[in-house]
């Protein structure tokens, strides 16, 4: 075996709990029981054989008979025990390592999610993880029994005859180097197969995901020509690699089932010259048939074993990527003080998105933030919301750094409505109650009402039972961003993040809920990003963000007076809504 699959193999077992090692170890000895019952039947054999020979002793040859049916039943038992407790030990396994994994994206920087495609975190959490049942339920104890059986044939061999254990020994011999060296061609190989494996999987959720805007602008052929060229890769690897230990790989099936052609010979010359009688004879040319078919598995465990221990690898390598920081707060604290920004710089990836920037924000003052689109508004609600670290300076709310603070506390302190809101495949009611799971009916109604959704929630075919999602009803944009304002209401954060959060809907919808929403937002730190500049007028403070660096600074007459480019956007705004009233007048 190769050292890949033996480092590989660590890291599996690494990756199983204190009571699936213990289980294992059960499942291991139920198997060598197994093992013993599958070498009894050959002397049985051996026995009944003589018997015949010698034509004596007919009541013994029934007694070995027994036996040998005895040890069959056994072995059946045995070896149903080992994989019933292998298989638990997969499943809880798997369950773990998906709770796990599910756990550690929640603990990771946004940007481990949005740089890898949903394609290929479903891979991860599916895919890969379901594969290692082939490893946990059933090589563990299989693998054992393909080189258990063989050896202790061997060793009896060497005490029968010294000679035709050797002999036997030649094609195990042969299949090992082809065995070993076909392993090295595959680690050589593997990091690439999952490479183009993933491409594979991940154009083929681009192109299902794009179909509507394919239908929409075209593009079919460029779009398909990505995933045709991935599929294309994939197909050219693999062809290639088949190419490339097609005869290791035959020579190693091959050899083991003609290992009696080594066998016949050397056993009917020791038989002619009357170094072995008769019954040997048989005896090591039905050995010779039995001997061979345990280890011919192999290959297939080896397979999969090299794939599962790159999985394993990768598995452990993720479980141990670095989390946010993430300290536990000590006092059961909400946030609701001022939120200062100091000297904050921040990239997604080299390029700084913001600068240097430094404001404060202070408890209960409603913020608006404006700017040309790319300037780093909802990049500063990310930050506040942690999904992603500052790079250099500090934020803090209630003069706390925010990395000091537990992700769950800051959570609690935090509503956010984002411009993109995801509803759950759950109940209306439930899809609201996110908000605050043990919030009563009449708080559920509230937070609806207020938020302009429950006119169209009791609409809806089941009213709040109606279920959302895939199998269910699916709601408009502007629809699924009131279900959001309702879960923030119901909430009840003292920050709250609204990014865009009445985009979606129409100027009269909008101004009503504008105005319930200035009315629930007293008492609450407010930051509210808005590309309809009357959303923001009447903010205590407006910053005007642009590449990352505020460039003007004060509430809505204050930048009227200064005459700049918050100015000119309110002038562009007002030319917009007058532009379109004109149009609707001229109806
Ligand atoms: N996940 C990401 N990875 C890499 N770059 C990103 C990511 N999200 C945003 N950016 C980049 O960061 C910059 C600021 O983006 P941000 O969304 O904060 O701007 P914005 O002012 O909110 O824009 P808009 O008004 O259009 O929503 C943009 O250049 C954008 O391309």
């Amino acid at each position: 075996m190769s050292k890949y699959i033996i480092k590989g193999t660590k890291v599996l077992l690494e990756l199983l709990d204190k009571k699936s090692k213990n289980n294992m170890i059960k499942s291991i000895l139920a198997d060598l029981l197994s093992v013993a019952c599958s070498i009894m039947p050959m002397f049985g054999l051996y026995n009944i054989i003589n018997i015949i020979l010698r034509k004596s002793d007919t009541k013994g040859m029934f007694i070995w008979a027994g036996v040998i049916f005895i040890s069959i039943i056994l072995k059946i038992i045995f070896h149903g025990k080992a994989i019933r407790i292998s298989h638990i030990v997969a499943y809880d396994t798997l369950y773990n390592l998906r709770k796990e994994l599910i756990y550690k994206f929640s603990r990771l920087n946004q940007g481990y999610m949005d740089s890898n495609s949903s394609g290929k975190l479903k891979n991860i959490i599916f895919d890969d993880i379901e594969s290692l049942e082939q490893f946990y339920g059933h090589h563990i104890p299989e693998i054992l029994s393909s080189f258990l059986i063989p050896l202790v044939m061997e060793i009896i061999l060497l005490i029968l005859d010294v000679r035709i254990a050797l002999v036997m020994l030649i094609p195990v011999i042969i299949f090992l180097i082809c065995l070993h060296r076909t392993n090295v061609l595959q680690s050589k190989n593997f990091e690439q197969m999952f490479i183009t494996q993933q491409n594979l999987n991940a154009s083929m959720v681009e192109y299902i995901n794009a179909m509507k805007e394919i239908k929409i602008f075209g593009g079919n052929e460029k779009v398909f020509w990505r995933f045709q060229q991935s599929v294309d890769s994939y197909k050219e690897f693999m062809v290639k690699w088949f190419k490339d230990s097609r005869y290791l790989m035959t020579t190693s099936d091959i050899i083991l089932s003609s290992g009696i052609v080594f066998v016949f010979p050397v056993a009917g010359y020791l038989y002619i010259n009357g170094s072995i009688d008769i019954s040997k004879f048989l005896l090591y040319l039905f050995v010779s048939l039995c001997f061979y078919s345990p280890l011919a598995k192999i290959p297939q465990f080896t397979d999969v074993l090299s794939i599962n221990a790159h999985i394993a690898e990768r598995l452990q390598m993720l479980l141990n990527m670095q989390e946010l920081k993430n300290h536990d707060c000590q006092k059961t604290c909400v946030y609701d003080g001022d939120i200062i920004f100091d000297n904050v710089s921040f990239g997604y990836d080299e390029n700084k998105v913001i600068e240097n920037l430094s404001f404060t924000i202070k408890k209960n003052q409603v913020v608006g933030l404006v700017g040309p689109s790319g300037g780093g508004k909802s990049t500063i609600t990310k930050l506040i919301s942690r999904f992603w670290d500052v790079n250099e300076g500090k934020i803090s709310i209630d003069g706390v750094d925010i990395k000091e603070i537990s992700t769950e506390n800051l959570a609690k302190s935090i509503a956010y409505v984002t411009q993109n809101v995801s509803t759950f495949h759950m109940s209306v009611r439930d899809n609201i109650k996110m908000g605050k799971p043990d919030a009563t009916e009449e708080e559920i109604i509230w937070a609806a009402k207020n938020a302009m959704c429950h006119d169209f929630i009791i609409k809806l075919p089941k009213g709040y039972e109606t279920l959302l999602g895939e199998d269910g009803i699916n709601l408009s944009g502007g629809q699924k961003q009131r279900i959001a304002i309702a879960r923030a209401l119901l909430k009840n954060a003292p920050i709250l993040l609204l990014d865009e959060a009445t985009a979606y809907m129409d100027p009269d919808n909008e101004e009503q809920l504008q105005k319930v929403l200035t009315r629930l937002m007293k008492n609450k730190t407010v930051i509210m990003i808005a590309h309809r500049l009357s959303t923001v007028i009447d903010a205590d403070k407006i910053l005007v963000l642009d590449k990352g660096i505020i460039k003007e600074e004060g509430n809505h007459n204050d930048l009227i007076e200064v005459g700049k480019i918050y100015k000119k956007m309110w002038d562009s705004f007002k030319y917009g809504s007058s532009w379109t009233l004109r149009n609707k007048e001229a109806e």
